[in-house]
């Protein structure tokens, strides 16, 4: 549909204070065409607000934000309230009722339909739905202008495990017709396997961003060794570099970036005898934890009548 290349949203240096206090500061990050970029982090993190400033919904209050492909219903697509729907309308009545919004008529409603998985679902009405349908069905609404950005804040809230996979696959399909998606989240295992580029966001800044592959590189899943002596195979995995060993309570050993062949020879050549060695996959929202430890409660702006502060205060499933 559209050939991907460059950044369809820039986010430089960008600032947004509410009443005095500090939502986001210093945000700096781009989103890429043709991919999905998810911000992820925390409740308070500052997502929704980076959102409602790339729809042009608030303004900065410094910084910029440039959205190259447009604004209006026909260029960006939006979800911001998944649960806004009018509860008496079908599933049909619902796309009918926007799809004037967005310049399209009925075959593309069809279309739509069947894109999003709601086709068994077109007569039934929104109340029935269950509340990942329900954000299936908000999507299906801002995909109807076939917008070359969409926009979608806290999609996965709410979704069970099924209707996470669907709307990763409607999120992947988007991408795949040569869409771009900027979508936020607040658990990294919601969007770790269908997005591109992560951005993580603590306390109103960013303090990660790369890809999924980068970041599980960055955190590697541990093999846990039961071992006699344990302390004499951590000595020698030490003695080959493989520093980071973990000792854990029950005596087995939890070692990072050595394989298990690996930890077979050093301990081999240490005459140092293996029970067990099992794979300890490291769950994507324990990563985010540490990335997204909190610093401060609050961070009110100084003024002259105000000047006293708050104190400061684990397997990722990337299959691509
Ligand atoms: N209109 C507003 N007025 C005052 N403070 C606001 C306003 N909107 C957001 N904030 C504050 O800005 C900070 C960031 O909020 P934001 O809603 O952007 O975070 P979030 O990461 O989207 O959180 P959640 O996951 O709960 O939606 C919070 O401290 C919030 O209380």
């Amino acid at each position: 549909m559209r050939k991907a290349g460059g950044d369809a949203v820039l986010v430089r240096g960008v600032g947004k204070v509410f009443d005095q206090v500090s939502a986001v500061d210093g945000i700096d990050f781009a989103v890429p065409s043709g991919a999905v970029t998810a911000l992820v982090g925390p409740t308070g993190a500052g997502k929704t607000t980076l959102l409602r400033m790339v729809l042009g919904l608030q303004r900065p209050s410094t910084g910029r934000v440039e959205v190259t492909v447009g604004h209006g219903p026909a260029a960006v697509g939006a979800v911001l309230h998944p649960r806004g729907l009018h509860p008496a309308r079908t599933v049909r009545d619902q796309l009918s009722c926007y799809a004037p919004v967005a310049g399209v008529g009925g075959r593309r409603v069809e279309a739509v339909l069947e894109t999003t998985g709601l086709g068994t679902l077109a007569d039934t009405v929104v109340a029935q739905l269950n509340p990942g349908q329900q954000t299936r069905l908000a999507l299906a609404t801002a995909l109807l202008a076939d917008p070359p950005l969409l926009v979608l804040d806290d999609l996965f809230a709410d979704a069970d495990a099924m209707e996470r996979g669907w709307l990763q696959e409607v999120l992947r399909g988007h991408v795949g017709r040569g869409g771009t998606v900027l979508v936020s989240a607040g658990s990294l295992a919601d969007v770790v396997s269908a997005a591109d580029h992560l951005v993580v966001l603590s306390e109103g800044a960013v303090v990660w961003q790369g890809t999924p592959a980068k970041l599980r590189r960055g955190h590697p899943d541990r093999l846990v060794v039961a071992s006699s002596p344990s302390i004499a195979l951590a000595t020698a995995l030490a003695t080959r570099g493989f520093t980071d060993a973990v000792m854990r309570p029950d005596g087995r050993l939890a070692v990072a970036e050595a394989d298990e062949a690996t930890i077979r020879s050093i301990a081999e050549a240490a005459s140092v005898r293996i029970g067990s060695i099992v794979a300890d996959p490291i769950h994507p929202d324990r990563v985010l934890a540490s990335l997204t430890k909190p610093r401060r409660h609050q961070h009110r702006l100084p003024t002259p009548s105000n000047t006293t502060f708050a104190p400061a205060p684990p397997s990722f499933g990337v299959s691509r």
